[in-house]
């Protein structure tokens, strides 16, 4: 065990952390939006029809497999905060790419639980705000649906960034549960209660400002607005399934902080 101080030229603070946290969540509560034009269109990700070189593939996973290759190549994943879902050897990228400031500490910061979000996505998180149907539209839904994935998997990996501040506010809180594993005394220490009631309710609010539908005939009812997805939904997704996984990978991170 060491206590590695983490060199780092940015100065990450809760703050600025959380702020971030706030502007992903318009990217997020719009792809939700866009991903809603589609129905479900499970044929898209179930099947494996790939024809490609005889890789047995859903037309997603192929697509995510290809772009991400190519995201990979102009510095995607040279950025701490992107994560791949499929690249177990990444592609170096070829061109030069901006030397991002090390923030996190070495040992923790590969932490990438990718395939249960992909899991959780396609299982139970699309089928609770998306219609039930098949449309046939399998590519823009694919290209919709890694929107959602990259937008999603962005915010809950900033769990990593969040732990490493909370960690470095306050060791000595840490360390003890770190030692001993605990990762129910971890779960205690990192979450805020009253931070999470605001991000659900603020993500309500953002789900009926973007997605409402927007009428300009005068004497229209006001009181009868249709919104694009059900701004309660959002919320129900993020207290269900986004601030969870957030918080497991701070837990994940936390738990190598001291290797
Ligand atoms: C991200 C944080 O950690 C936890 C996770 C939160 C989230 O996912 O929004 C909010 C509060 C905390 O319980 C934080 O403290 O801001």
């Amino acid at each position: 065990m060491s206590s590695v101080v983490v060199e780092s030229d940015v100065q990450l603070s809760l703050d600025s952390i959380r702020e971030s946290l706030i502007r992903q969540e318009d990217t997020i509560v719009f792809s939700l939006i866009e991903r809603a034009k589609f129905p479900l269109n499970s044929l898209a990700f179930e099947e494996s029809s790939c024809l490609d070189s005889g890789n047995s593939s859903s037309l997603t996973e192929f697509f995510v497999r290809e772009i991400e290759t190519i995201q990979a190549k102009v510095g995607r994943y040279d950025n701490p905060e992107e994560n791949p879902f499929f690249l177990d050897n990444i592609p170096q990228s070829v061109f030069p790419t901006h030397k991002y400031p090390q923030a996190l500490y070495p040992k923790a910061s590969s932490v990438n639980i990718n395939k249960r979000l992909w899991d959780v996505y396609f299982k139970e998180l699309l089928p609770s705000f998306v219609k039930p149907g098949d449309d046939g539209n399998y590519a823009s839904t694919a290209a919709s649906d890694l929107a959602c994935l990259q937008a999603i998997s962005r915010r809950i990996h900033y769990g990593k960034f969040v732990a490493e501040v909370k960690f470095s506010d306050a060791p000595h809180d840490y360390e003890p549960a770190i030692c001993s594993k605990d990762t129910e005394a971890l779960m205690k220490l990192l979450t805020f209660e009253k931070v999470e009631e605001m991000v659900k309710k603020r993500v309500e609010k953002k789900a009926e400002t973007f997605g409402q539908e927007v009428k300009c005939v005068s004497g229209d009812d006001e009181s009868e607005k249709n919104y694009k997805v059900d701004p309660s939904l959002v919320s129900r997704i993020y207290g269900e399934w986004l601030i969870p996984l957030t918080k497991d990978v701070e837990v994940e991170y936390l738990l190598r902080r001291l290797d």
